[in-house]
C-alpha cells in the first residue's frame, strides 16, 4: 500500500511555475530518488511533500494524512537542504530540545538521541554546535530529522558538499533507515549514490517528472543494453547500408583501423550482424556489453537531446578497451 501519494502537485511563484503538476506514490519501505539539474524543481516537492511549501493546486497525501496535519508531522522527518542549527547548543542539548517540542518522553528521548548518534559516528556530541566541522553539523541535522522517530523521512540533498569519506557513511546510514523500514524520499545530484540504494527514481527537469520507475526500467525505456560487436573489417564492409540502418545504432572503425565496432540493442541484431560478417568470411573477434549508468541516461534525458545520439555523443567520449 502507498504510504505517500501525491497527485498533480503543482507550485507556482508569482507567474513562475516550479513545480508543474507532479503525480506518483511511493510505497511503505520504499526508498525513492528525485534527481534532476538545479532548477528542475526537487525542493519545491519535498518542501510539498513535508508541508513547508503550500501547493498552488495537486494533493499530497503522507500516511494517510495532508502535509502539515500535527498527526502527518510526527510520522514525517524532514532534513532539508541547508539546516540552519543553534550554534550555541551541545548536540545532545539541542536534539533534546527538539524531541521535547515532539513530546518524546525524556528517556526515551535519551536513548534515541544517543543510539544515533553513535550510529552516525557523531563525536565530541558535547562540543557546541557552531564549533563543529560541516559534516557533523550534517550529522547533527539527521539526527534532528529522526528524533520524532518517523515512518517517512524526506532527505533533501543529505550528503551534498561533503568530503567522500562522510558522504559514504550518511549514504549507509539512509541504507540502514530502509532496512528498518523507513520509506525515504531523497533527492541527490550524486546519482551514483542514488543508482546505489533507491528502488525508484524520479528524474525531474523544469518543474515536470520526465521519467520515473526503477533504474532498470529507465534504462530499459531509454535505450537500455548496448551489445559492440567488434568485427574484421572485410567482411563488416559486406553490410549494406538498407540491412545497416535496421539494426545497427553506430558502426564505426577502432583506432587501429583493423576492424569494425558495431553497435546494435538486442541479441537479435548481434546474430544478424555475425551471420553478415562471417557470409563474406570475415569474423567477430569480440562482444561487448554496456550498460548505462544513471548519469548516461540522465544526461539524455535531461538534456531533451535525440536519446540515440546523446547517448553515442557520451559513450564516444570515453575512450573504450578495443580488443
Ligand atoms: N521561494 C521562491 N520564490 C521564487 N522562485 C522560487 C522559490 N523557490 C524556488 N523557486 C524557483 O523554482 C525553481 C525550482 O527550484 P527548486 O529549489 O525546487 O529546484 P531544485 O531542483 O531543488 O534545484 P537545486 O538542485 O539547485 O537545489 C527554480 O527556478 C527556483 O528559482
Amino acid at each position: 500500500m502507498a504510504i505517500l501519494e501525491v497527485d498533480g502537485l503543482r507550485k507556482e511563484y508569482g507567474d513562475f511555475p516550479a513545480v508543474e503538476g507532479s503525480t506518483f506514490a511511493i510505497e511503505r519501505g520504499e526508498v525513492f530518488g528525485v534527481v534532476g539539474p538545479n532548477g528542475a524543481g526537487k525542493t519545491t516537492t519535498l518542501k510539498m511533500l513535508a508541508g513547508l511549501v503550500e501547493p498552488t493546486a495537486g494533493t499530497a497525501v503522507v500516511a494517510g494524512r495532508q502535509p502539515g496535519e500535527p498527526a502527518m508531522q510526527r510520522r514525517l522527518g524532514f532534513l532539508p537542504e541547508e539546516s540552519p542549527l543553534y550554534e550555541d547548543m551541545t548536540a545532545t542539548d539541542y536534539l533534546e530540545f527538539f524531541a521535547d517540542l515532539y513530546d518524546v518522553p525524556g528517556e526515551v528521548a535519551t536513548e534515541r538521541i544517543a543510539d544515533t548518534l553513535d550510529r552516525l559516528d557523531l563525536e565530541h556530541r558535547d562540543r557546541r554546535i557552531g564549533n563543529m566541522s560541516k559534516g557533523m553539523k550534517r550529522k547533527v541535522a539527521i539526527a534532528r530529522a529522526l528524533v520524532n522517530d518517523p515512518d517517512v523521512l524526506i532527505f533533501d540533498e543529505p550528503a551534498s558538499g561533503l568530503d567522500p569519506l562522510t558522504t559514504n557513511y550518511i549514504i549507509e546510514f539512509t541504507r540502514e533507515l530502509s532496512e528498518q523500514g523507513k520509506t525515504i524520499v531523497f533527492s541527490a545530484h550524486n546519482l551514483y549514490h542514488v543508482e546505489s540504494i533507491c528502488d525508484r527514481v524520479a528524474v525531474m527537469n523544469d518543474g515536470r517528472i520526465i521519467a520515473r520507475g526503477s533504474v532498470d526500467e529507465i534504462r530499459d525505456e531509454h535505450g537500455g543494453t548496448e551489445y559492440h560487436v567488434y568485427a574484421t573489417k572485410d567482411g563488416s564492409d559486406a553490410l549494406d547500408d538498407d540491412q545497416s540502418r535496421a539494426i545497427e545504432v553506430t558502426r564505426e572503425e577502432t583506432n587501429d583501423g583493423q576492424q569494425v565496432r558495431h553497435v546494435v540493442a538486442d541479441m537479435a541484431s548481434v546474430e544478424a550482424i555475425r551471420e553478415a560478417v562471417e557470409a563474406e568470411g570475415g569474423r567477430v573477434t569480440d562482444i561487448q556489453t554496456k550498460t548505462p549508468s544513471l548519469e548516461d541516461i540522465f544526461l539524455e534525458i535531461a538534456s531533451g537531446a535525440d536519446p540515440d545520439a546523446e547517448r553515442n555523443r557520451t559513450r564516444n567520449r570515453d575512450a573504450e578497451a578495443e580488443p
